[in-house]
């Protein structure tokens, strides 16, 4: 299957093309750039140097020829080319916010019109196989509310607050440097962001929702000195003490086929470069603290796009995406 990443030069588009080389149905034909026309892909992703020859183009959606696209560019860009692959009949994963949300929760969150609005599978296999299955057109959920919501989702109906406390790495921002990414604020140091008021709770609350949930919801994201990851520790308050014994259990029921969901104490190195997101629970009478542990560039991004591929063009859902991470 020919494939086209439109914004291959940022981190998630890397990582797309360092999962899709591995990818026995995938051919990568165009990686797309505004400003890199002509460069080799491996001058800005040199870990991929001897693995392709491809080369940056500045191809406009409407002359993408592909069997299938990933939009790997920031909110309100992926909006400008959505329908234009859409009428062009080219099957597509969108791993920016603008199709995750409904149009009048989305404007309000992020602050925008959008421009193109059409209705579109949020693409959170574990939640949502069925509607992916098939679909032409695939939302990937946000790197935070995918661990989030892993974390709460067996406990999210039994629960009246849910309250989201995660920790990410600094690749989250994405290429473009900032005074928050640069390395003398970052490194050595740790510290909390929009407290109470990140744009992510939006997906987690629709989520939670979804899941039968009247859960209010709380998010409060921190950044850590490191590259890649997100460890989220949900403090979930419940209507009713339930014991650890029987809280493990459902966990162990609600995941026992995901294949990408392992029940084990989540690190961030066991799930590194990975697809998994690791998650465990300890009850503590009416409170359970889930934790979960996801890469934010794999599982978060550009692991779960693949995995909405898989699902969508009918290969299985794990093809290309069961390597195991680096430990220690
Ligand atoms: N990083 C992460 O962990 C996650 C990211 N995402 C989402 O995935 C998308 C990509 O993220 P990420 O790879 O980190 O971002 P980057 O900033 O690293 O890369 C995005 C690329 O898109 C291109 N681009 C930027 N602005 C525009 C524009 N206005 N129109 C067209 N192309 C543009 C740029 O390439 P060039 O200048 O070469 O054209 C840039 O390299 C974003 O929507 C992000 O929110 C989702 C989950 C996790
Ligand atoms: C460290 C860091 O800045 N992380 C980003 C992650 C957001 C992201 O990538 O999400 P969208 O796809 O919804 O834009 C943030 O907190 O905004």
């Amino acid at each position: 299957m020919e494939i086209a990443i439109i914004g291959a030069s940022g981190y998630t588009g890397g990582e797309l093309m360092r999962l899709l080389l591995h990818h026995p149905s995938a051919d990568i034909v165009a990686a797309t750039s505004r400003n890199l026309d002509g460069t080799p892909v491996a001058s800005v992703h040199p870990h991929l140097r001897g693995l392709t020859d491809l080369v940056f183009r500045n191809t406009e959606a409407g002359d993408i020829d592909a069997d299938f696209v990933f939009l790997a560019v920031p909110h309100t860009a992926a909006m400008k080319v959505a329908g234009t692959l859409a009428e062009r009949g080219i099957r597509t994963v969108d791993l920016s916010a603008d199709y995750r949300l409904p149009k009048d929760v989305y404007e309000k969150t992020y602050g925008v019109t959008h421009e193109a609005y059409f209705e579109a599978p949020y693409g959170l296999p574990e939640l949502h196989r069925d509607e992916v299955r098939g679909a032409s057109f695939v939302a990937n959920p946000g790197c935070f509310p995918t661990g989030a919501t892993l974390a709460a989702a067996p406990l999210a109906k039994f629960a009246h607050t849910i309250i989201y406390d995660s920790k990410t790495g600094v690749s989250g921002a994405g290429t473009s440097p900032s005074a928050t990414t640069h390395y003398p604020n970052v490194g050595d140091n740790f510290n909390a962001y929009k407290w109470t008021s990140h744009r992510h709770l939006a997906e987690m609350k629709q989520e939670a929702a979804r899941l039968g949930s009247n859960a209010r919801c709380y998010f409060t994201p921190h950044l850590l000195p490191v590259n890649r990851g997100i460890l989220t520790t949900a403090h979930i308050l419940l209507n009713e003490p339930t014991g650890q014994d029987e809280v493990e259990a459902l966990y162990k029921k609600f995941y026992a086929d995901e294949f990408f969901v392992r029940y084990q104490k989540p690190t961030l190195a066991a799930v590194r470069g990975t697809n998994f997101c690791d998650v465990a629970v300890e009850s503590e009478g009416d409170r359970v603290v889930a934790v979960s542990a996801i890469d934010n560039l794999v599982k978060g991004a550009s692991g779960q796009a693949i995995q909405n591929m898989n699902l969508m063009c009918g290969f299985a859902e794990d093809t290309g995406l069961r390597s195991a991470g680096m430990f220690p």
